[in-house]
């Protein structure tokens, strides 16, 4: 079956000052490759500084790579460092979603400029399409009229959730998406995204620090260090027999 998504020998350097006037090209990312098949899900681990919140830059097309490709079912959208405009079908939700929502519109508001930037769906069209995700994600149809304060950090992740399905994505990037719940409300967000999952197909890269979430949600899993993959496999046989320094590291082996 081809992979829904389709990442070839990425390579990511970033230009940081060395000196008073020098520069150099450190790499960040080196070959990166991996697939990730429709409805399943890769986690991506590794220490601090290892890439993670890069590549899921790279995903997203928040940041290009230099070189290599990325490939949405079957067509590249990214090849050496130029994007196709696809971007809509791989989206990204972060730690903290206060950062990325417009604290001036209310929830309503924001969903709609997604839809009426993106489509050409009519004001009835986008009304009932921003009711039935705020449906899906657990929330009310009054919360249209909520600005960001007015929701606690739980809802907050739901309304960032909300904002990622509206496009109808293929793929999404939870960068430590997670992370910064308390266990019961993330527990719940887990639970909303495996059902989401099941009911549509969804994809996700998940990146976390939380072992057990990877081994809760995930199907395969990708081990980074220094920006080069140091394993990758299926999730129960990565933790059953781990081969990787870092990886035994991670499980105290
Ligand atoms: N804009 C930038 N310019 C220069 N270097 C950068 C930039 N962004 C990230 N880096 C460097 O790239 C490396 C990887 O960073 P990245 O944020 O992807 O790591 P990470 O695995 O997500 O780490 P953490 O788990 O701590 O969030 C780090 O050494 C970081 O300093």
């Amino acid at each position: 079956m081809q992979p829904i998504l389709k990442v070839q020998s990425l390579h990511k350097t970033y230009r940081v000052r060395v000196g008073l006037l020098k520069r150099k090209n450190v790499p960040v990312l080196t070959d990166i490759s991996f697939c990730l098949g429709k409805g399943e899900t890769i986690a991506v681990i590794g220490e601090t500084g290892a890439g993670k919140s890069t590549l899921a830059k790279l995903l997203a097309g928040a940041e290009q790579a230099e070189t290599g490709q990325i490939l949405l079912d079957g067509m590249t959208i990214e090849d050496n460092g130029v994007r196709q405009d696809h971007c809509r079908h791989i989206r990204m939700i972060f730690q903290d979603p206060t950062r990325s929502l417009n604290p001036g519109l209310t929830i309503g508001e924001i969903l709609d400029d997604c839809l009426s930037y993106n489509t050409e769906l009519t004001h009835k069209q986008r009304d009932k399409k921003i009711a039935h995700v705020l449906n899906r994600v657990g929330l009310l149809e009054e919360h249209y009229h909520y600005y960001p304060h007015m929701f606690s950090g739980g809802q907050l992740q739901r309304v960032a959730l909300a904002r990622a399905l509206i496009l109808d994505p293929k793929v999404l990037v939870l960068d430590e998406a997670l992370s910064s719940l308390d266990p019961s409300v993330r527990a719940q967000t887990v639970n909303l995204l495996l059902a989401l999952q099941k009911e549509t197909g969804l994809s996700y890269v998940l990146i976390t620090h939380h072992l057990s979430l990877v081994k809760h949600m995930s199907d395969s899993l990708l081990v980074l260090n220094r920006g080069k993959v140091v394993e990758f496999g299926k999730t129960a046989q990565v933790f059953a027999q781990p081969k990787s320094k870092v990886m035994k590291r991670l499980l105290n082996v």
